[in-house]
């Protein structure tokens, strides 16, 4: 690819320095101790495909385009969900899209697409509107105080609140929701160590060390109390509502007819709530942050927002027209996927670019490498958000936050939404500014998140529409 000329007023935003190529019981031994980001060495950035050494099972990161084209589409029955996700999520989410294959995954998405549909997200952002109001009022208050907030904590509520609200059209302080979040967060700290166990030890049996005794009472609770919800839900206590939970319950199986089971809905509702709040909150935390460095981007989606909005409050027509906003939200996605790893399994041998990839290989494609990649971006490592608007970047396929093919996320439309619409709302009113920004770096624990808090004060804008 043609590189570009540098611009010198480019941002390049905190990341680990590729390490030198790590072999045997030293990768082991760090593989335990430190963030698998500093891990990665150069050489994964320039090479289309590469064997992970030192780890028991054959494990393969898959790094170019058409080669992730070739997994999660055109060859995705020989490449399904690979266990370490399906067995760490299933005991919270069931039988549901993020966990099946085959048939029963085909039923479950043409059932909830009506969930993801342009209709749904165009219905959801009166909650995110809603969300947003009662967040900027917090955030008066806390601006106020002179208080600093953490990004990540308040990222979490305030994406946590949306999607319980698109689910089931209530803040989710005035029900159990705040519960569920914290249970869900839990379950994750918990469930991490397990996956490491599992993808460093494992074979291509299933694993025979059972999940900790922790996460199966978290599982449990968050199970119990998503029940409660949906119980209550159906016997019509929060009255009828255009949102995902009524979507679901309208869902009708394509052949036999029938709706999901109580079941079923749990199932289907646990997944949104895990697959619509920490993604969403990680790719905030990572854009305010990027602001917080960057005044002159805040001022450039205020100046924006207010051209659009002609003053007047965000409504979700307006949201489209936000573009230097939205392409902000992408490149926050571009450098920091919330999702760093996909993973899958080949059921059976076969040959990937070039490679004899036997039965049982764990296959990895890492938005975090390929978004990274030398041979597809231009200054790969640089916050650039006009480069979307250029024809030379990216190149075709090399842009994959939501992943690639059939099992693309079903929440896409709504993160983006959300996500611009959560840029322009907060910026009009408020500047962010991170306390030793020098200190912020990325890890991967389930999502993308900085390594420590990212503390920040809040200056309040002169008062305006909302
Ligand atoms: C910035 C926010 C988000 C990011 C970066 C993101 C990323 C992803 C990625 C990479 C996948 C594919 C995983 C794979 O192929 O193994 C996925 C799947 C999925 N996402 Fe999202 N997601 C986000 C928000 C959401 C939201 C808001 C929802 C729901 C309201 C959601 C629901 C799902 C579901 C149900 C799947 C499974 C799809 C399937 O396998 O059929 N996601 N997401």
């Amino acid at each position: 690819m043609q590189q570009r000329t540098l611009d010198p007023i480019l941002y390049r935003p905190p990341a680990p320095i590729p390490c030198k190529p790590l072999r045997g019981l030293r990768l082991l031994r760090i593989f335990w101790s430190r963030n698998v980001l500093d891990l990665i060495p150069e050489e994964l950035f320039n090479t289309p495909i590469q064997r992970i050494p030192a780890i028991r099972r054959p494990c393969y990161l898959v790094n170019s385009p058409d080669l992730a084209n070739q997994v999660l589409i055109e060859m995705r029955m020989s490449f399904p969900k690979s266990y370490v996700m399906v067995d760490t999520l299933m005991p919270v989410v069931g039988e549901s899209t993020m966990t099946t294959s085959g048939s029963t995954w085909d039923e479950q998405r043409e059932m909830i697409a009506p969930a993801s549909s342009h209709v749904s997200v165009r219905a959801a952002y009166a909650h995110v509107e809603a969300a947003c109001n009662e967040f900027l009022s917090y955030l008066d208050g806390v601006a106020e105080s002179g208080k600093s907030i953490c990004l990540r904590d308040e990222m979490d509520q305030l994406t946590a609140d949306i999607i319980f609200r698109s689910i089931f059209s209530h803040p989710m302080d005035n029900l159990r929701g705040r519960r569920v979040f914290e249970l869900a967060r839990q379950y994750q700290t918990v469930t991490s160590s397990w996956v490491r166990k599992t993808v460093l030890r494992g074979t291509s049996d299933k694993p025979k060390w059972p999940m900790p005794k922790e996460a199966q009472l978290l599982r449990d609770e968050i199970r119990r109390l998503l029940s409660e919800l949906v119980d209550e839900y159906t016997a019509d206590r929060f009255g009828q509502h255009d949102d995902l939970c009524q979507r679901l319950l309208d869902a009708r199986h394509p052949q036999s007819g029938l709706p999901f089971n109580r079941g079923q809905l749990v199932d289907h509702i646990a997944t949104f709530c895990l697959a619509g709040h920490q993604t969403t909150s990680s790719a905030l935390t990572w854009a305010f942050f990027i602001l917080s460095q960057r005044p002159d981007y805040t001022e450039h989606i205020r100046r924006e927002t207010d051209e659009v909005t002609s003053g007047e409050n965000l409504d979700y027509t307006h949201v489209s027209r936000l573009v230097f906003t939205r392409n902000i939200f992408r490149e926050a996605l571009r450098l920091y996927p919330p999702i760093a790893f996909i993973s899958r399994m080949a059921t059976e041998e076969t040959m990937l670019g070039g490679q004899k990839i036997p039965r049982g290989a764990l296959i990895i494609i890492s938005p975090w490498v390929v978004h990274r990649h030398r041979a597809y971006w231009n200054h790969p490592d640089y916050f650039d958000p006009d480069r979307f608007e250029r024809d030379d970047d990216p190149m075709p396929g090399a842009y994959m936050p939501f992943g690639v093919g059939p099992r693309v996320c079903t929440g896409a439309s709504l993160a983006m939404v959300e996500g611009t619409a959560m840029l322009a709302g907060l910026s009009r009113h408020f500047t962010f500014k991170a306390e030793a920004p020098e200190k912020v770096f990325p890890e991967v624990a389930i999502t993308l998140r900085p390594q420590s808090e990212i503390m920040c004060t809040l200056t309040k804008r002169d008062h305006m529409a909302r």
